[in-house]
Order: C-alpha cells, then sequence, then structure tokens
C-alpha cells in the first residue's frame, strides 16, 4: 500500500512556491476576521539588520491573533498599492517560549485564574521545555491538583489553537476556507492535521464532517497539488457518486460520471478519460465503489439496493401471520363492527386496504390527500387490536412533523423511523436491525413517498418476517429528497400488494384543493379558482409584484392572528428574485423584524440568524435528533450557539453545525414533503422553469390543509401540468425486486 500511495504522490506534478521568512513578535492587530483568520499585524521583526525595519506589516490567516505572541512566517514581501511593503504569509509557527520566565509568563495568559505563581509551578515541574511537553502530552497537567478541570482544558486548547492550529491556519485559510473549517480538521487529526493536509487534503472530504471535495480541492489547489494528481480525480469520483445521490439517484452511468467529472475537475484540469479509469480502478480495488452493467454505485449503495429488495421480497411474499381460513371472515366482521363503532361507512377500496394488511406480512396503501389513508390505517390498527388481541403497534413516519400529524390522527404514539430503530451516536448506527428487530405486531409507516434508500434499508431490515407491515403514502407526490423512489419501485414492482385509494372524501366536501389534486393526478388539468372556497389565485406577471402580493398575503395572514407555524410560503426553487433565498429575506423583514432585543448571528457572507426566526433543518443529524425538514423557532442565540424550539423540544445547535440550518418563512416545495399547514402561500413563475413539474405542483399546493393562495402566471402552471415527465433517478431497485421475487418462487 506504501508503494501505491507513493506512486500515487509521484504522478501529482507538484509545484513548491519559493517563500521568504520572517521571524518576529506581534506588536499590534490592526484587524483580525474571526470567520476566516484573515489577520493584517504589525510585526517587531527579530533581526531588524536583515529587514532593515523597526516594524513592518504582515497578511495571513491566523485562528488566534495574541499581541505579544512570537511567530516565525514563511512567504512573500509583496507591495500593496495603499499600504506599501508587507509580508504575505501562507505558514505561521508560533515560537513558544524556552525559558523558564518566558514559559510561566505565556502560561499565565492561557487560563482564567492561572497567574503567574502557579504557572511558575507547573514550569518549574515540567522544565524548560514545559509548553511543548504539555502539547505532547496533556495529561502531564493531570498530576497540578490545585488546577481545575476547566483550567487544564483552558491552558490545553489555548495551547494548541496557539501553535498547531496556528499553523494549520495560515496553511489553508485562504479563499474562502475558513477557521470554522480548520478547526474541525483540528479536531479530527489533532497534532498530525498538517501532515495529514499537505500529504493530501482530499482525504479531508472523506474523513471530516462538513467538508466535501470542493473545499478540499479548494486546500488542495492552494498547496499547488496537480489538477491531475490521482487523490484529486478519485476523490472528485467519489464526490460526483455522493452528490448524485443530491439528484435522487443512487447510481450514475458512465457518460453522467464523466460529465460529472468534468464539471468538477475543470476542463482545463488535464484529467483524460485513462485518469478517470485509473481512479475508478483504484476505487473499486479499496471497494468503494462497484459498477453492474452500465450502473456505476457507490459500494455501500449497492449493498443497501440489494439488501432492501431481499427484504421487500421477504416481506411480501410472508403470509400475513393471522392468516387462516376464516381469516375472511373474521375480517368482514371485524370491518363491519368498526363501521358500527367509528360511525363510518367505509368505501369498498377503504375495507379492501384494512383487509390486505392482514393478508401478507408487507402491503402497500397510497392515495391522494383526502382520499382516507388515515381513516384506513386507524381501521387496521382497530382490526389488528381486535383479531391480533395485541396492542404491540408502532407507528412510524419520516419526519417529525409527520409522526406528530399521526400521532394526533390516530390517537396512538408515532414517532420519527430513526427513533423508532432507535440511533445510537456511539455506534453511529441504528440499535434495531437485522439482529436485533422491531418487537412489535404491527408496524405502520406513513408518509412513505419520503423515505430515501438508506433509511428504508435500516427500517426493512429490521422487520421480522411475522410482523405486519403496512406502507402509507402517496406515490403521486414528489420523491424522496435522498436517493432513490422506494415507494413507487415497490409499487411498480408489483410484488407487494398494494391498495389505492382513488375517492376523495374532502372534495366531496367541498375543497377546491382536494377536487384539483384529483383533477391534476388523473387529467394533467387544474382550475384557477380566483377566490373560491379554500383556493385563491392571484394572476402576477411580473416577478417585483409577485412578491409584493406575496408580501401583502403575509400580513394578512397575520392580522388573522396566524402564527409563523400556521402558515408556509413555498417556491420551486432557491434562487432568484422569487426564490426561496430572497422571499426569506423580505418576509423575515415582516414577520420578524430587526430590534435591540433580538440579538443576530452571523452564519455566511450577507447570511444571519435573528432571534425568533422560523428555520429548518436541511441535513439529518442523528447526534442532535433532528432531521431534514424539521421546521423550528429561534429561542437563544448567543457568541458560539443557537437554541431552537422544535415544537417543543428544544435543540443547541453549535458553530459546527448552525449550517445545517436555513430560514423557513419560505421553503422548496420539495422541503415541505410530508408537511401540511392550514394556509400555503404559494409561488409558480416562468423563472422556475426548469423546476416546472405536474409532481411538484401537485405536492406544493397539496400542503394546503384550509387554505391556499396561489401567486402565479397562468403560463407558468399550464407548463407544470403539461410536464408530467417525471425527472428520471436512476435506480434498480424495483428490477431486484423482480427479479428477487421470481428467483425465490422458482426456488
Ligand atoms: N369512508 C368514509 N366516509 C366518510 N368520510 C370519510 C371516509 N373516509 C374518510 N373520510 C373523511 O375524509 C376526510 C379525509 O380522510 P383522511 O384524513 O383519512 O384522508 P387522508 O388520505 O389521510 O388525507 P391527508 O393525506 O390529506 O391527510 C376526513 O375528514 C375523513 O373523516
Amino acid at each position: 500500500m506504501a508503494t501505491a500511495t507513493a506512486a500515487r504522490m509521484k504522478k501529482g506534478k507538484e509545484t513548491v512556491k519559493p517563500v521568504a521568512t520572517l521571524a518576529g513578535k506581534i506588536i499590534s492587530v490592526r484587524f483580525h476576521n474571526p470567520q476566516n483568520g484573515y489577520s493584517v499585524i504589525s510585526i517587531e521583526p527579530k533581526d531588524m539588520v536583515e529587514t532593515g525595519m523597526v516594524s513592518c506589516s504582515a497578511v495571513g490567516n491566523l485562528a488566534a491573533v495574541r499581541v505579544g505572541d512570537e511567530y516565525e512566517f514563511a512567504g512573500e514581501w509583496k507591495e500593496h498599492p495603499q499600504y506599501g511593503r508587507q509580508f504575505a504569509f501562507c505558514k505561521a509557527d508560533v515560537v513558544l517560549p524556552k525559558e523558564k520566565t518566558g514559559a510561566a509568563t505565556y502560561l499565565a495568559t492561557l487560563a482564567y485564574g492561572v497567574g503567574f505563581a502557579k504557572a511558575k509551578r507547573i514550569v518549574d515541574r515540567l522544565g524548560d521545555d514545559a509548553l511543548n511537553r504539555i502539547i505532547e502530552a496533556p495529561a502531564l497537567l493531570d498530576q497540578f491538583h490545585f488546577l481545575s478541570p476547566q483550567q487544564r482544558e483552558e491552558i490545553q486548547e489555548g495551547l494548541l489553537k496557539n501553535t498547531r492550529l496556528a499553523e494549520l491556519a495560515a496553511l489553508i485559510c485562504k479563499e474562502g476556507v475558513g477557521i470554522g473549517t480548520a478547526t474541525r480538521i483540528f479536531n479530527t487529526y489533532g497534532q498530525a492535521s498538517v501532515s495529514i493536509v499537505k500529504e493530501n487534503p482530499y482525504v479531508l472530504a472523506d474523513e471530516v464532517y462538513g467538508i466535501g471535495f470542493k473545499v478540499a480541492d479548494r486546500i488542495g489547489m492552494g498547496l499547488s497539488i496537480a489538477p491531475d494528481s490521482p487523490y484529486r480525480v478519485e476523490s472528485a469520483y467519489m464526490y460526483a457518486l455522493r452528490e448524485a445521490g443530491n439528484d435522487g439517484h443512487v447510481y450514475l452511468t458512465p457518460k453522467d460520471t464523466i460529465v460529472a467529472l468534468d464539471g468538477l475537475l475543470g476542463k482545463q484540469s488535464m484529467v483524460g478519460v485513462s485518469n478517470i479509469k485509473d481512479a475508478y480502478a483504484e476505487l473499486e480495488q479499496r471497494g468503494l465503489v462497484c459498477r453492474e452493467g452500465d450502473a456505476i454505485y457507490v459500494a455501500s449503495m449497492l449493498a443497501e439496493e440489494k439488501q432492501l429488495a431481499r427484504d421487500i421480497v421477504r416481506l411480501a411474499q410472508m403470509d400475513g401471520k393471522y392468516l387462516s381460513t376464516d381469516t375472511e371472515q373474521k375480517l368482514e366482521e371485524v370491518t363491519e363492527a368498526m363501521q358500527a363503532e367509528f360511525g363510518v361507512i367505509y368505501a369498498p377500496e377503504q375495507k379492501e386496504a384494512i383487509k390486505k394488511s392482514f393478508y401478507k406480512s408487507l402491503s402497500v396503501v397510497t392515495g391522494g390527500p383526502g382520499t382516507g389513508k388515515t381513516t384506513v390505517i386507524k381501521g387496521i390498527i382497530e382490526a389488528y387490536r381486535k383479531i391480533a388481541r395485541s396492542n404491540l403497534i408502532m407507528l412510524a413516519a419520516p419526519t417529525g412533523r409527520a409522526a406528530k400529524r399521526m400521532t394526533e390522527a390516530t390517537g396512538c404514539d408515532a414517532s420519527t423511523i430513526h427513533r423508532l430503530l432507535k440511533f445510537n451516536p456511539m455506534i453511529n448506527g441504528f440499535e434495531h436491525d437485522a439482529d436485533n428487530q422491531l418487537p412489535a405486531g404491527l408496524l405502520i409507516v406513513d408518509e412513505y413517498s419520503m423515505s430515501d434508500l438508506h433509511l428504508a434499508k435500516c427500517l426493512f431490515e429490521a422487520v421480522p418476517s411475522d410482523m405486519l407491515m403496512v406502507i402509507v403514502g402517496d406515490v403521486d407526490q414528489l420523491p424522496s429528497v435522498g436517493p432513490g423512489k422506494v415507494l413507487e419501485d415497490i409499487i411498480e414492482s408489483r410484488q407487494v400488494i398494494t391498495t389505492r385509494l382513488k375517492f376523495n372524501y374532502r372534495q366531496a366536501s367541498g375543497s377546491r384543493i382536494a377536487l384539483e389534486a384529483s383533477r391534476v393526478v388523473e387529467f394533467g388539468e387544474c382550475r384557477l379558482y380566483q377566490d373560491e372556497k379554500d383556493w385563491k389565485t392571484i394572476l402576477e406577471d411580473e416577478p417585483e409584484k409577485a412578491v409584493t402580493r406575496i408580501k401583502a398575503e403575509v400580513r394578512a395572514a397575520l392580522a388573522q392572528g396566524l402564527g409563523i407555524m400556521d402558515f408556509q410560503v413555498l417556491a420551486p426553487m432557491k434562487k432568484g428574485l422569487v426564490g426561496v433565498d430572497n422571499l426569506n429575506e423580505v418576509i423575515r423583514e415582516i414577520v420578524n423584524p430587526p430590534d435591540v432585543l433580538k440579538p443576530e448571528k452571523k452564519t455566511g457572507k450577507d447570511k444571519f440568524f435573528r432571534l425568533g426566526d422560523k428555520i429548518m433543518v436541511i441535513r439529518n443529524n442523528y447526534k442532535l435528533g433532528v432531521f431534514n425538514g424539521d421546521i423550528g423557532v429561534i429561542q437563544g442565540i448567543d457568541s458560539s450557539s443557537i437554541a431552537v424550539d422544535f415544537e417543543g423540544e428544544m435543540v443547541t445547535f453549535s458553530e459546527d453545525n448552525i449550517n445545517d440550518l436555513t430560514l423557513a418563512y419560505a421553503s422548496t416545495i420539495h422541503k415541505s414533503q410530508g408537511s401540511e399547514f392550514p394556509l400555503v402561500i404559494m409561488i409558480i413563475m416562468r423563472s422556475h422553469y426548469i423546476m416546472l413539474q405536474k409532481n411538484l405542483f401537485y405536492t406544493g399546493f397539496t400542503r394546503a390543509k384550509q387554505r391556499l393562495v396561489l401567486v402565479c402566471q397562468e403560463s407558468a402552471v399550464k407548463r407544470c401540468l403539461d410536464n408530467a415527465e417525471k425527472k428520471e433517478r436512476h435506480t434498480l431497485l424495483r428490477d431486484r425486486i423482480i427479479a428477487y421475487a421470481g428467483a425465490s418462487q422458482s426456488a
């Protein structure tokens, strides 16, 4: 392996820039940006004779800057048009004092409550090289009982920050790589950070949370790694495959892979097909990627797709636990009894759905909003109680909001799938799996169109064959945010018993939203009611005016007493005047204007959160127990964290994961899946062109429970309706289910 690594290293045509050096003490800090460490400092050079200066300016990135600290810088002298000659450094090593008094003085600056006397006792015991010894072995501090645990931590952290982290920051904090990123790298590799980053910065994309290929590449390019370095091409290859998951793909075709790599590596990168083939061969040899025909997979994704297909077939072919010669009659009696009990006459298809959930261990119920899915869920629960004489029932949904709605609708506790499977941060996985399956008799999972491949694989393997599992969802909605289209593939395989509910009860009660939902799905048609029942359309051709209309509707909602969680603005995409990002800023100024009592926290260029802001989680964080699409309100902001109330559950986000949050007054239609809101204000304009699809439009307006306000250009809605073609997702789940089912039947 060592030889292979050396060979791969050699292939890269690395260039080393000539550098000058400067040693001296910081005498003043003129500027320091805490986000990226960019600093402008005055230095008193150690060797004034050599530099010919009493003081000089130096610029570069430092993790922490303190007047009095001594550094050895490497970089080059530059002539600034305004500020004159200055030293631009790309490397900065703190020179720690080596004699006792200097070391003790330095140590005394690091921890609150540790003055010179205590620091001197430490240095006396550890010797002249005390500071370096503590850096190498922080446990040495344990012997000093007069230090509190916090003081020990502060000394250790201070030393590392001012030395090793400073060195790392100076090396990489350029061109948009911030101190936060440097700190994360440092937290991952500790003292070895600089040497690891110098050898192969692309490893960061695999191993450091929050760093992807693009940041690693910025670091790599800054370190003059060759554009055709195998490390770079392999990292881009893995990134391209993983990134395809963001477009819903489980695998990529060879052609798509090359297009994606071209985009990532740049056409001028000297990377040719042979480099890409070499990268594939290396990654395949390391077990990271594999290929089946024209499908190139991240190896773990292929394994998951196969495992899921096997488990689906296992459950779909297993007779329901309570199936016997008189089951049909028993089910008939039970549904009759329930009709009397609940005062409801089930539609034939609803009855079918309830009965069929007892035929096999796995069944599916699908239907649009208002077709009675929840009514069927309640029916299945009650029928199970009566037939199995058991209460071993588990209910779940992919998001917290959907689980909450399920609880409210059924009166039974429902949890997220993650909670159901018991996510354990210690093992970074679920406690319930194939070896420790779920202890229930009946499991019903709602909003299943939202489940991606990974979550489906984890859930299905944890379901014992003698359990009854019913998955419920609206297959006409957008598929999951993550890779795959699991519900659609299961239904299309025709190997799993499925009931499609068609009759729309809400439509029967006059709802225009329900009526148009059916018409959109069945005929690709939709009437744009001016203002009738639960539907209001505002036709507006100019984007600026459309934004003004949205603002007016938001004000009207507030005037009617709706809270920020009661209404949601939806748009097809993020960018542009009528995109989510701009709408969020505009709506925030109405709903949560600035106030001296409301602290704000900067989170990026031109981005900030304000106390009281409505926010959404955009990445699953199993450790914090929050998931993509969860919506909450900011209840606390301080210099290093944000506390968010997720409908009664408080979660604190630190600097490391604040970027997993975004404003949520407006959100994309994709992100609104699984949620419903009393009022939805949805905008559909021609400038959203590339996103305008039938299932996107359908998913968006069916999020409205009581009222929809549609601000649109008529032609944009028409474009949605005409574009019934679903965006293709590369997955082979359907084919695998069919193949495994065939194989097991012929076996
Ligand atoms: N057989 C029935 N007879 C009369 N009313 C019914 C029947 N089935 C459902 N309903 C009513 O229709 C409405 C919609 O039903 P339900 O909430 O079960 O649908 P849903 O598919 O779960 O809707 P959504 O996906 O929007 O939550 C409810 O008010 C429900 O009481």
